[in-house]
């Protein structure tokens, strides 16, 4: 795949074969991924989709994944057939971020850091399959499938403030229930508030860097403060909505007559039978994963404020796997457009109108998990931010899992972290070898690319403390 050097930090791919528009790569030399990764063909193949617009792009936390690369954004014109494509948005919908924030300097916290970890360890069921803050009946459940962490908060979990500092208020309206399957509910009933395994995780964070004491200021954030970061999404059911539509738009393609470079990329017009029903389960599968970060959020508040004698207030959550129907200005002209955004942050900039009052004149929030051994980030939308207002979404990996266990030491990274001051809990060896910080792209490097291209800009840089892994 030929990549030319536009300007610093951003490559572009030709249009060639069956690219309706070029290829966007926002990286420096040393993000790129390897050529036989596969995930620079797969920029080219989203490109090759009916209706896109503009470029198929790719963050600089870009790896392998199904259909789209992971780190990729694409948008498609919806009033001119524009297709909308489950593999843009992945396997765990709305999979995100939330960050919370406790009154608490990182020097109190070191004596009770044990403690703190236990109780969040017992306080946040994980692993596949197993356990739950909140047991639902059938008919709650579709409640909040419908409302989202609007309905948890109806129901007693955390407060009002809690919804203005979630994208979209804490749920998307066009969800509709009826569109999931029973086997989708079934997977998602007995899931409601879990972690899930793997990459999820709860961890407790320390500010370590401020990069811009205004924004830090509007989010709420000091130098040494105590935060927890939540990193989950919608469980087995949206897995299960997801591998539900696949299939039935790769059935209905041939009929539709669309055809695309790769089956893992079957899609349907947004505005068909199939474009609409994934799109319904899809928002549905939305308002669960708030609803499941947004209750392990308040979980995990309840274990801290035992603890330590303090709450935690909730700096923002974003999902990083979402495909939205948005407006935007393509060649002079307002259009509407399904924007996938599939391992890729929303970036709201100053000013937009669907920012809270309090976070107006500063943009949006935006959550950046590094690894359990290295940074995170706080990252603000900017004016002008390219790629439909995104950026990357993590790391991103390096290493595939498997690779992972076959070159790590599990007990040794466990003493590593441990001798770093880093308090583990949970994952098995194999579940912690394949999350091991070597696995995953330089962080800081990556946010620093992102800023560097103009896609957002950094605001505080976050050490770990504590993790509980999935
Ligand atoms: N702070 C931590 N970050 C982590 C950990 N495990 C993974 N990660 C980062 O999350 C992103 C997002 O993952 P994805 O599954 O949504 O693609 C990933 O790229 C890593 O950078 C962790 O334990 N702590
Ligand atoms: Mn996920
Ligand atoms: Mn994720």
């Amino acid at each position: 795949m030929e990549l030319v050097e536009e300007t610093p930090f951003r490559f572009r791919i030709e249009p060639h074969g069956a690219m309706r528009v070029p290829g966007v790569v926002f990286a420096s030399r040393r993000l790129l991924p390897p050529k036989d990764d596969g995930s620079l063909t797969q920029v080219a193949n989203v490109a090759a989709l009916p209706g896109i617009v503009r470029a198929s792009y790719a963050m600089p936390d870009m790896h392998w994944g199904y259909g789209f690369p992971i780190g990729g954004v694409a948008a498609t014109d919806v009033r001119a057939g524009g297709v909308v494509s489950p593999g843009g948005v992945g396997f765990d919908i709305s999979c995100g971020v939330r960050l919370l924030a406790a009154d608490l300097d990182r020097s109190e916290f070191g004596h009770v850091a044990e403690k703190v970890l236990n109780g969040l360890s017992r306080a946040t069921p994980r692993g596949a399959g197993r356990g739950a803050v909140w047991q639902l009946s059938r008919d709650g459940l579709e409640h909040l499938l419908a409302e989202g962490s609007r309905y948890a908060v109806e129901r007693g979990w955390g407060v009002q403030r809690d919804l203005e500092r979630c994208e979209d208020g804490g749920a998307v309206d066009d969800a509709e229930p009826g569109r999931v399957s029973a086997r989708a509910l079934d997977r998602g009933l007995g899931q409601v508030g879990s972690l899930g395994s793997g990459n999820h995780f709860l961890e407790v964070q320390a500010v370590d860097e401020i990069y811009d004491e205004g924004l830090a200021g509007a989010f709420g954030l000091r130098p040494g403060q105590v935060c927890v970061m939540i990193h989950c999404g919608s469980r087995g059911l949206g897995h299960q909505i997801c591998t539900d539509h696949v299939r039935r738009m790769d059935e209905s393609m041939a009929d539709r007559g669309l055809s695309v470079p790769d089956r893992q990329l079957a899609c349907a017009p947004v505005d068909s039978a199939e474009g609409r029903a994934y799109l319904g389960a899809m928002a549905a599968a939305a308002n669960y994963a708030r609803a499941n970060r947004h209750v392990l959020g308040v979980a995990a508040g309840e274990v801290v404020r035992e603890v330590t004698g303090r709450g935690l207030d909730l700096v923002y959550d974003i999902s990083h796997n979402l495909a939205k129907i948005e407006s935007h200005e393509v060649e002079g002209h307002r259009r509407t457009l399904c924007v996938h955004r599939k391992g890729a942050t929303r970036a709201l900039p100053p000013g937009h109108p669907e920012l809270p009052p309090d976070l107006r004149e500063a943009g949006q929030p935006v959550l950046i998990p590094g690894s359990m051994g290295t940074a995170s980030h706080v990252l603000a939308g900017v004016a002008g931010g390219d790629a439909f207002h995104s950026t990357c979404h993590g790391a991103g990996r390096t290493q595939s899992r498997h690779q992972a266990v076959r070159t790590i030491d599990a007990r040794r990274l466990r003493r590593e972290l441990e001798h770093s001051g880093i308090v583990v809990r949970g994952s098995s060896a194999r579940g912690l070898a394949e999350e091991a910080p070597t696995a995953y792209k330089d962080v800081d490097a990556v946010v620093a690319v992102a800023e560097g291209a103009g896609l957002c800009r950094r605001v505080a840089r976050l050490v770990p403390l504590g993790v509980v892994k999935g």
